[in-house]
Formats: structure tokens, C-alpha cells, sequence
């Protein structure tokens, strides 16, 4: 996809919309009309727009950001009735824990693209199917791959599969992410049991409960106190003890920031400083969802790279997708028996 559609973008992408040049039209930028098909360009602008009517439609779907309670049924229903089963609990898989669904027995596979109205997975680590089946004895869905803010999807748009798992028939969401380690006491390899979280996106005033309200999901004004069921995290703590792996095993607040970039030194100084211990750019939407329609909620970080709070020269302090992929295939095992016995633990008390 290149280009943009609007006047607007037109006049933002050359810097001119504040009345600099040879401009007209109401908002002092000049009128460019939208050819759908072929190559647009304005010499006097030096503009280029080149959407096809597909990549403009392709555009407007990836910007939506409103599903109708019916739609997301709609979802709901081509998935139950597709697999020929109800799950409990849902999962959705941190970048390079694919693997995570991987465990799922009996799986009927979705590729998102054949999913009707649902978005395509475009980051790597990141499939794109959602796997329905059962672990341990229940009954669950997974999402191998989720939608992150910066790949251009609005944030009520990254979480509807929430929605989703929720009129799917799913009580418990498990969301797992990869995260830089702030917390000075954080190995590469730990896993974060999240009991918090800061809400950076929120902060500047975007949430994916933005928008009218539809009473059937929840209340208008959700509270987050509790978010992160207790319960769930005390029983990890126990099976962390049992595998042998306490000791790398943390409960901590996780921020999500809008990404792609990693963060800067100053800002992971003032994470730090807001008590944030590990730091990501998915789940907290996912949870605000989840809390919203009343699933209850497990989530952990697994550190893939220590974040640096001082500056130095050091070429290791740079994060890059490869070393969390890296480090999230390593430790996927491990990861894999966590989820796989705190199913097994809900399905005990079933
Ligand atoms: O949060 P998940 O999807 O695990 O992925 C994390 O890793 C990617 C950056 O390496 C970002 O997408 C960040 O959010
Ligand atoms: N924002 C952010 N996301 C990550 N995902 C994995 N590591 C990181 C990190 O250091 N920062």
C-alpha cells in the first residue's frame, strides 16, 4: 500500500497545512482529487497518491474501529460453529510464543484472513490463526498472533477478538506478551506474572473502550482495580515452585507504550519511576476489554531483553525484534507448561 486518501493527509504529508505556499481551499491546503485508479501525482506539490480503490477500501477497514455487537456475534458464531466447540478460556500468544497454541489438542485452525470481518496479522513472530480445541481437558481458544496499535489498527480494533472470545463462551483470557525488562532485578529469560498495569495510551487519552457504549459488553465507566485475578497469579506462583523455576518467576506492572520504536532512556527512566517494571506495547488494551465484559484475567511477560535506565555506549542496550524472538523461542517451554498447568488448575476446580 502507498500514498494517502485526503486532502488532508495531502496537505500533512507536506508539512503545509499552517498557510506556507501557494495554497487555497478552507483549510488553506489545496484540493487533490482522489483518482482510484492509477497514479495521481501533482507536480506543484510535488504530491504523489497511488491508492487503487482496493488499497483505499483496504485503508477504511483497517481505520475501523466500530463493531456492532451483532458483527462481533457473527464472529462468534462462524468460530464456535466452525470448531463444534464453546471455549472457557482464551489465549492470546506474545510475539514468538506462536508455540503457545501449538500444545492445543484436536485444533481446528482459522487463518484470520478467512475469518469474516477480522484483521490480518502483519508483524513477524505473529501467524495469524486462531487454533480452537482443548488443553488439559478444556476447552480453549488461541490467538496466534494479535494486533498491536502502531501496525495502524485502532485500539478498540486490537482487542475486538476479546469481544470475540467473550461471545465465543470464554470466562478466562491468558495474555502473554514480550516485554523489556525495567526492574533492575530482571534476568532475559524471567517470566512477569502481571498484577498491574500503567496505562500509557490511556494516559494520552485513547482507550479501546472509546466510542458509545454497548451495555451488553459492560458498564460505561469499567473499574481496573483487581484487574489481574489473584487467584490466578497464587496458583502460578505455586506451579512456578513446582517446575523449579521460582526464582526467575516475578509479579510486577507492565506499561504498554504505542510503539514501534523502542523506548529512549529518559522515558524508561520515568517508567521506572511510575513503577513500572516491564514495559510493552500490547495487552493492557486486551485487558481493559476483557475486565470491561467481566472475564477474568491472567496475563505474564516474558523479559525478553533488560531495558537500560542509564546511558552508556553500549551497543547492548539497543532492543531489537530479533533478540525478543530469540529469547521468546528459547523460553517457549517453559512458557508452554506454565499456561498448560494453570488450565489444568482451572479445569480441576471446574
Ligand atoms: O506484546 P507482544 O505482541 O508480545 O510483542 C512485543 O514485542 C514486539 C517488539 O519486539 C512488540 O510488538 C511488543 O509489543
Ligand atoms: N516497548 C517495548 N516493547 C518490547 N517488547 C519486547 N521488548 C520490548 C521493549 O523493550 N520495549
Amino acid at each position: 500500500m502507498t500514498g494517502y486518501s485526503s486532502k488532508t493527509d495531502v496537505a500533512t504529508a507536506n508539512g503545509k497545512q499552517n498557510g506556507s505556499g501557494n495554497q487555497t481551499g478552507e483549510n488553506g491546503t489545496k484540493p487533490t482529487e482522489f483518482t482510484p485508479q492509477g497514479n495521481h501525482a501533482s507536480s506543484e506539490n510535488n504530491i504523489q497518491c497511488s491508492l487503487t480503490s482496493d488499497e483505499f477500501r483496504a485503508v477504511n477497514l483497517m481505520r475501523q474501529d466500530m463493531y456492532p455487537y451483532e458483527v462481533i456475534q457473527e464472529i462468534a458464531d462462524f468460530i464456535v460453529k466452525g470448531s463444534g466447540i464453546r471455549p472457557k478460556i482464551g489465549i492470546i500468544c506474545g510475539s514468538g510464543l506462536g508455540s503457545l497454541a501449538d500444545i492445543i489438542q484436536n485444533p481446528k485452525v482459522f487463518d484470520y484472513e478467512k475469518i469474516p470481518n477480522f484483521p490480518v496479522s502483519t508483524v513477524e513472530g505473529h501467524a495469524g490463526r486462531l487454533v480452537v480445541g482443548t488443553l488439559e481437558g478444556a476447552n480453549v481458544m488461541a490467538m496466534q498472533g494479535r494486533f498491536h496499535f502502531y501496525e495502524g489498527y485502532p485500539l478498540a480494533k486490537c482487542s475486538m477478538p476479546v469481544r470475540v472470545m467473550k461471545l465465543c463462551g470464554v470466562e478466562y483470557l491468558f495474555a502473554t506478551n514480550a516485554a523489556g525488562g525495567i526492574n533492575p532485578k530482571y534476568a532475559v529469560g524471567d517470566i512477569m506474572l502481571m498484577h498491574d498495569h500503567v496505562n500509557m495510551l490511556g494516559f494520552a487519552g485513547n482507550s479501546p473502550l472509546q466510542g458509545p457504549n454497548d451495555p451488553r459488553f459492560g458498564p460505561r465507566f469499567p473499574a481496573l482495580v483487581n484487574s489481574y485475578n489473584k487467584d490466578l497469579i497464587n496458583k502460578a506462583i505455586e506451579i512456578s515452585k513446582t517446575m523449579g523455576i521460582e526464582s526467575s518467576v516475578h509479579v510486577g506492572v507492565y506499561s504498554c507504550l504505542g510503539g514501534p520504536t523502542y523506548e529512549t532512556i529518559a522515558e524508561l527512566k520515568a517508567l521506572r519511576m511510575m513503577g513500572v517494571d516491564a514495559v510493552g506495547m500490547s495487552t493492557v488494551h486486551e485487558v481493559i476489554t476483557a475486565r470491561h465484559c467481566d472475564m477474568k484475567v491472567f496475563a505474564f511477560s516474558l523479559i525478553t531483553n533488560k531495558c537500560a535506565t542509564e546511558y552508556s555506549d553500549k551497543k547492548d542496550d539497543e532492543a531489537s525484534h530479533d533478540e525478543v524472538m530469540a529469547v521468546a523461542k528459547n523460553r517457549q517451554k517453559t512458557c508452554c507448561e506454565l499456561v498448560s498447568r494453570l488450565v489444568a488448575e482451572i479445569q480441576k476446580t471446574a
